[in-house]
């Protein structure tokens, strides 16, 4: 779908200020009563949703992913299908209260089964229940994967929250479609609630509700950053302290050693930095090389580049696409500007811009002299790999130079097959990627395999797809029952 044409639909579907405030109106009276709904029976609605993706819906929503977010079919069966599909049925197999167990979510009970000691039973009995928030959860979703946007609003309504939904403008098409299959799968009206909306408009308005109990995003760090200032400013008239989850941006980094192997460092890459045309979070957007292995890897890096066919989404042999806006190709554009016109920097593959028919940015190449400029540093969410080829002798400084060179610590790689060294780079790297990779690309981490996200100002790492993320969404209370009568007010030692 043309991009202008996606934006008139947007606006005329937009929701205003009282209607956002409508919507949280209506969630916050749903939520009393769905957070009694039993689990099983939120269960079984969320299996028939997961089914209904996997089957029935399961090309349309690939479609809608095509189409609204020009991803080609690999990478839209990867998201909207596979990790969509997983995150309803790996989450809804977290069953709090009966002993249903398969191995997918055994980690998830193993989690949740915990239940407080009850010294003697027959005096009193302590247990753990999870309600969900007393209020309503805003969850804004990213346009990069429409898998995100599904996790996002529905796990906290599997816990028992009220949700409203903030789909991305450039991602509307796809998370309709889920919410759909969502109602259609027995989710019931006002549990979640779709609210397109101005980004501004809705975060301004969320945050200016005494009901609102959590905000669930992904994004930008200064979109973050803004609701998080919004929520600190307005503290005081809240009924909770809102629990705010946000996973943000990356400089996700691939460290090679002069030990590795040259194909899959290549490969790997290739693959990390161009999907989707670097446009995951995760994507490899900083890489260190060594003099050593520089002209083997260059040369493999350059053939591979020069064989991806950038084109239509619906045909089969394309690599990539467009990128997903005007905003996004002059933002990646001005990066590739700037490498053009560095003399610290040499574009060495690719580089072209033509938004003539589409917003295509050829997948580029570029070397930098220097490893602090800002190309190396800063997020560029585009088809743009930037390389710093170190001395070999000036392993430990290089190190440092990753480790230090960024606000982010989303995902990072290394690739070497001298063991020790391995082990020194896992210490030395410790705090720079929330996901850490030895001898694999930066991306493609999988629901329950990979829990997902970074720390520093990648985000607040509660790692989705994971067994602590639901937790993240409860609002535990403790019960303690006691069974024999309270027949004195005078302590044990004053009846002597
Ligand atoms: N860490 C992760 O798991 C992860 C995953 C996917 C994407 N991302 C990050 O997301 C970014 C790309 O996504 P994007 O371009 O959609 O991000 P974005 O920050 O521009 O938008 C994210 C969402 O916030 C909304 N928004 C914008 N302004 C708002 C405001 N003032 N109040 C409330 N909501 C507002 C947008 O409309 C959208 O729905 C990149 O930085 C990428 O790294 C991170
Ligand atoms: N699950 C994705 C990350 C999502 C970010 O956009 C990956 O690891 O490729």
């Amino acid at each position: 779908m043309p991009h202008n044409h996606k934006k008139q639909i947007a606006k005329f579907y937009y929701a205003d200020k009282n209607l956002v405030n409508k919507a949280i109106d209506v969630a916050t009276e749903t939520q009393k009563k769905w957070d009694r709904t039993p689990f099983p029976e939120r269960l079984r609605i969320w299996e028939k949703a997961a089914s209904l993706m996997a089957n029935e819906y399961r090309a349309k929503l690939n479609a809608a992913t095509m189409l609204g977010q020009a991803k080609t079919i690999i990478q839209a069966e990867i998201d909207s299908a596979a990790e969509l599909i997983d995150f309803f049925r790996k989450f809804s197999l977290l069953d709090l209260s009966f002993p249903l167990c398969r191995i997918n979510a055994y980690f998830l009970k193993e989690a949740t089964k915990y239940q407080p000691i009850s010294e003697d039973p027959r005096v009193t009995k302590n247990s753990m229940r999870y309600r969900g928030f007393d209020g309503f959860v805003a969850a804004i979703s990213p346009f990069n994967f429409t898998a995100i946007g599904g996790n996002l609003a529905y796990t906290p309504a599997l816990m028992g929250n009220a949700v409203l939904w903030k789909p991305s403008d450039t991602a509307l098409l796809s998370n309709w479609v889920t919410f759909q299959i969502c109602r259609e799968a027995g989710v019931p009206p006002g549990v979640v609630n779709f609210v397109p909306a101005d980004g501004p408009v809705f975060g301004d308005n969320i945050t200016a509700s005494p009901h609102l109990a959590g905000i669930n995003f992904t994004g930008s760090v200064p979109t973050f950053s803004r609701l998080w200032k919004q929520v600190a400013q307005n503290i005081g008239m809240f009924r909770n302290f809102p629990r705010l989850i946000g996973e943000c941006g990356g400089k996700n980094f691939h460290f090679i050693h002069p030990s590795a192997d040259v194909e899959s460092v290549v490969n790997g890459t290739i693959r990390s930095a161009f999907e989707f045309c670097g446009q995951k979070c995760s994507a490899c957007s900083r890489m260190y090389v060594p003099e050593s292995l520089w002209p083997q890897v260059k040369k493999g890096l350059l053939e591979k580049r020069s064989q991806l066919k950038i084109g239509d989404p619906t045909d089969v042999k394309s690599f990539t696409s467009a990128v997903i806006d005007n905003k996004a190709f002059d933002r990646i554009k001005s990066y590739i500007d700037h490498a053009k016109n560095s003399p610290n920097l040499e574009v060495i593959g690719g580089g072209k811009c033509d938004d003539s028919v589409g917003y295509f940015i050829e997948p580029t190449i570029v070397q930098s002299k220097d490893p602090l400029d800002k190309i190396m540093k800063e997020e560029i969410f585009g088809p743009v790999l930037s390389i710093f080829v170190y001395k070999d002798s000036q392993i430990k400084e290089t190190l440092d130079i990753v480790a230090n060179s960024t606000q982010f610590a989303l995902t990072g790689a290394v690739f070497a097959q001298d063991e020790n060294f391995l082990k020194q780079a896992i210490e030395d790297l410790k705090m720079t990627a929330g996901n850490f990779y030895v001898n694999d690309k930066s991306t493609g981490s999988v629901v329950g395999q990979q829990p997902f996200g970074g720390a520093r100002m990648s985000g607040t790492n509660d790692k989705a797809g994971g067994p602590h993320y639901c937790l993240r969404w409860g609002n535990p209370q403790a019960i303690k029952e006691t069974f024999v009568p309270l027949k004195d007010i005078e302590y044990p030692y004053m009846q002597q």
